[in-house]
């Protein structure tokens, strides 16, 4: 940890970064916000200044609360309704991603929220693989380097986790890499959707699911005993298994040890985490503990929108409050990567090809 005073700004953009938690419908550009609720006539922006409307939605999401953080979506996916408008958001995304300097994401949105004007699930995920891929071609052109994946979420106050599910599978050569519940958590547990998990398994499906954020360890249980999850969105009230004695000794209970023992991936998001209120403050977040007693921790942005973040100024945000050099950074980079829901040999071609030469390039 004794680099950071070395690591700017433009030092941070530039190291490659693995971002396995990203909501598309939580990432778009305000201006583009603006600029869709103009063309698509949607009537319900808090104000149509791009900066302003910026700021409106980081004050908004500042709120302590993830139900009124997850208020602030009505005004994105109002704007998303359109199949030219998902592909514009979609293809944005990638190259503001790669501008930020991430070479691999997964980047997750729910395809139900985007039907109100008639689209069908398939035509909204075909409109945003097709941006995706859009991007992709952009960032290319320019030089520049970025492999993206889809995940599908249900929402979970909804009712249409097996649907999801099984589309999950359907479009899963087609980019989709896997799926996840969002929304509410308290009082929605993972549990509600056995099905859908179950569904997944028996088709060798990956999926993730958002818990351990404003529900404590009995959705972190539910996620990874009853209902299979291979990483958890958020994970960080797993915290509340472990104990510090007063002679500092450090103890794990029985579920936090399994999730660091089977090597359990948590998509932390340190900026969303205090806007919601499941951390007091970013000094008081425990991935620094997570990070100490070797919890398979990845760093993300959940929403760049929301929260005025990007993979840089989180990875900054982090070095100094916590003293992180690019040793950690390049640590929580190849974690992720490893816990991509890419196939074995494309994780393994990014980490050799791309991390470790970006890092050490830097070092
Ligand atoms: O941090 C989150 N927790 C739970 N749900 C979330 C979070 N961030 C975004 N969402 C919701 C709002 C979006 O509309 C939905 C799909 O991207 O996922
Ligand atoms: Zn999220």
């Amino acid at each position: 940890m004794s680099d950071v005073t070395l690591l700017g700004a433009e030092t941070l953009r530039q190291a490659p970064k693995v971002l396995l938690h990203d909501h598309l419908d939580g990432g778009l550009r305000p201006a583009t916000v603006v600029e869709l609720a103009e063309s698509t006539g949607y009537a319900g922006l808090p104000t149509t200044d791009a900066d302003a409307l910026g700021r409106w939605f980081r004050e908004a999401a500042d709120s302590g609360s993830l139900v009124s953080y997850l208020e602030t979506f009505a005004h994105t996916c109002g704007v998303m309704q359109t199949e030219d408008a998902l592909v514009r958001v979609a293809a944005e995304a990638v190259e503001d991603l790669a501008a930020d300097g991430v070479a691999y994401a997964e980047v997750r949105y729910a395809p139900e929220l985007f039907v109100e004007r008639g689209l069908s699930l398939d035509a909204v995920i075909e409109a945003v693989q097709e941006g995706f891929a859009e991007g992709t071609r952009r960032v290319a052109a320019a030089g520049g380097r970025i492999v993206v994946r889809t995940l599908l979420c249900a929402m979970r106050q909804h009712a249409r986790s097996l649907e999801i599910a099984e589309l999950a599978v359907r479009y899963r050569d087609a980019g989709v890499a896997g799926f996840d519940i969002a929304g509410p958590e308290d009082g929605f547990p993972p549990t509600r959707n056995l099905d859908a998990f179950e569904y997944l398994r028996q088709n060798n499906a990956h999926f993730t699911i958002h818990a351990g954020e404003a529900f404590g360890l009995p959705s972190i249980w539910e996620a990874i005993q009853h209902c299979g999850a291979e990483r958890l969105g958020h994970g960080v009230r797993i915290v509340e298994d472990i104990k510090t004695d007063s002679a500092g000794t450090v103890h794990l209970g029985r579920l936090a040890s399994y999730v660091r023992d089977r090597r359990i991936p948590l998509e932390i998001c340190p900026t969303s985490n205090v806007q919601t209120g499941t951390v007091p403050s970013l000094a008081e977040h425990p991935i620094g503990l997570l990070a100490r007693l070797h919890f398979r921790v990845t760093v993300n942005t959940d929403n760049r929108l929301m929260s005025g973040c990007s993979m840089t100024s989180e990875f900054a945000a982090l070095t100094a409050t916590f003293g992180f050099g690019l040793e950690d950074l390049r640590w929580f980079t190849i974690n992720a990567m490893k816990s991509a829901f890419l196939d074995f040999d494309s994780r393994l071609a990014l980490i050799n090809d791309v991390i470790k030469p970006g890092y050490a390039a830097l070092a």
